[in-house]
């Protein structure tokens, strides 16, 4: 495949290169080989494609909703007619394997934008009577240019998710991918166009840090967008606030799982894979610090050590692959670190804990033990497959220990008490919460947190309260009074 895309920009519906830009290398997780040279943004690419940004968005806005929801929802079917290609692009890019890629990247950004082409056209404001026959009319307007800044570990599904309700609410859009995975929101951009979406709504822009800040603080901008991590969220939010801007902030997690004694165990133990292990660890709501009550807590890492010697490492493009290498060297650097931590912080190494001798960056599904509240594994993010299992005795006790922290992006309980669940469920400080399931995104739900994991929602009816803003225009039938 073809994996060096024919420029490093996508600004006014076409592909544009800038060689002045700083030069950085795209490289195959899994084999460690470089499939792409880009160059990151200059002051002159980003000026493009805010002004390309500004002048196509007017129009853009003066369309029907049904109109433009038609071109997201023409864009979501040729997404679905390529999503073999688009994987295999996105394996290359994140090293996930083929097996995740194929289900859960270009596929979820297509329901994204079918999604939101569907709601376009109900997008209305709303009659509201006041006193002698007076009235008020609402309009749900566009923002204007919405910049979004993606992570590095669901590069197709971010460019999407910040994309389709952005266009869907007549927002033009200035995209900057993680520096780590450049390749595929370029393919999303082309796909768009040639979907029909007019030149200039959709605009790929690359780089690192320092080109997300230049679009954040430019006056062009009214709205921004970030799935990060929480220090970047702090900066970034910052920034906008400065200029009043909009936010959506998706940020990190150290969310909780909790497992009481009652649960299925076998369903218990899936959620704990689910909630740690897909995507090579690397999701932002996983469940990594596992409560599991102390009845069946040896039931519990036995049926677990079992289920991991059934993963399947190997090559990410080989369908049967389960588990894939970590994104980049920096970030399996970043788990080597956390569990040394562990060990050396007196956690029980139950499972794994070696990075696996071959070119890439490999290490094995890893399970802590015996995790106390007070550990670096069980209070930071990791980002990787570092599962920390911690004891419990009753509800309370764990309930408070869940919510010590200071992120709240998600949570999850298994228990085959009904009362427990949903009682569980309400006391969790957390924005996406699970019953005897883990990390479902469906587009249909909002998603998003709480506490410092983040701002606003994205996915579903609530995504539209973030791209678009109400006027309203009050209406006197009859005559105007004043006080002289
Ligand atoms: N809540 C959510 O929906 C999700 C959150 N994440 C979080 O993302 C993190 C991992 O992704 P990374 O790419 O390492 O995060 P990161 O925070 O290092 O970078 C995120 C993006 O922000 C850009 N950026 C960095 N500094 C900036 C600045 N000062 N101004 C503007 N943009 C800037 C980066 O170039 C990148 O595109 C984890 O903490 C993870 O939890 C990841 C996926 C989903």
């Amino acid at each position: 495949m073809q994996t060096q895309p024919a420029a490093s920009h996508f600004i006014n519906g076409q592909y544009v290169e800038d060689t002045g830009g700083e030069a950085f290398d795209v490289i195959y997780p899994a084999t460690g080989e470089v499939i792409a040279k880009m160059h990151s943004a200059t002051p002159d690419i980003i000026n493009q494609a805010l002004d390309a940004a500004r002048a196509a968005q007017p129009a853009w806005a003066a369309m029907s909703g049904t109109e433009r929801g038609r071109i997201l929802r023409r864009a979501a079917d040729m997404i679905r007619e390529r999503n073999h290609d688009l994987s295999i692009l996105e394996t290359y890019d994140t090293g996930k394997p083929y097996q995740e890629t194929s289900v859960a990247d270009a596929t979820s950004g297509a329901d994204a934008l079918e999604y939101f082409g569907g709601l376009a056209a109900s997008l209305t404001g709303e009659h509201i009577a006041l006193g002698d026959g007076n009235w008020v009319y609402t309009i749900r307007e566009a923002l204007g240019v919405c910049v979004g800044i993606g992570a590095w570990n669901y590069p197709t599904q971010i460019a999407c998710w910040k994309g389709a309700p952005a266009l869907a609410c007549g927002n033009a859009m200035v995209f900057k991918p993680s520096e780590t995975t450049p390749l595929s929101a370029l393919k999303m951009a082309e796909i768009l166009h040639e979907a029909g979406l007019p030149a200039g709504l959709y605009n790929v822009v690359q780089g690192l840090g320092d080109v997300g800040a230049a679009l954040v603080v430019d006056p062009r901008v009214n709205k921004v967008s970030l799935t990060g991590s929480v220090p970047t969220g702090r900066k970034v939010y910052a920034a906008a606030a400065a200029g009043m801007k909009h936010v959506t902030m998706e940020l990190g997690g150290k969310s909780p799982l909790v497992i009481f004694d009652d649960a299925n165990l076998e369903n218990a133990v899936s959620g704990a894979i689910m909630a740690n292990f897909y995507s090579t660890g690397q999701v932002c709501s996983n469940g990594t610090r596992v409560f599991v009550q102390k009845g069946i807590k040896d039931a519990f890492l036995k049926r677990l050590s079992e289920r991991l010697d059934n993963a399947v490492i190997g090559d990410p493009m080989d369908p049967d692959t389960s588990f894939g290498p970590m994104v980049s060297q920096r970030q399996i650097d970043i788990v080597d670190s956390y569990i040394a931590k562990g060990k050396a912080e007196g956690a029980r190494l139950a499972y794994g804990g070696n990075r696996i001798d071959q070119p890439g960056f490999w290490i094995q599904p890893t399970v802590f033990a015996d995790v106390t509240d007070d550990m670096a594994i069980a209070r930071e993010e990791i980002f990787g497959p570092v599962m920390a299992v911690l004891d419990f005795e009753d509800e309370a006790e764990v309930m408070a220990r869940a919510n010590d922290t200071e992120f709240g992006l998600a949570a999850g309980v298994f228990t085959n008490d009904l009362t427990r669940a949903h009682r569980v469920a309400a006391g969790f400080e957390a924005g996406t919460c699970y019953i005897n399931t883990y990390n479902d995104a469906p587009v249909e739900a909002p998603f998003g947190g709480v506490k410092a994991s983040g701002v606003g929602r994205e996915n579903s009816k609530a995504a539209i309260e973030h791209y678009s803003q109400v006027k309203s225009v009050f209406v006197r039938m009859d005559d105007m009074e004043a006080p002289f």
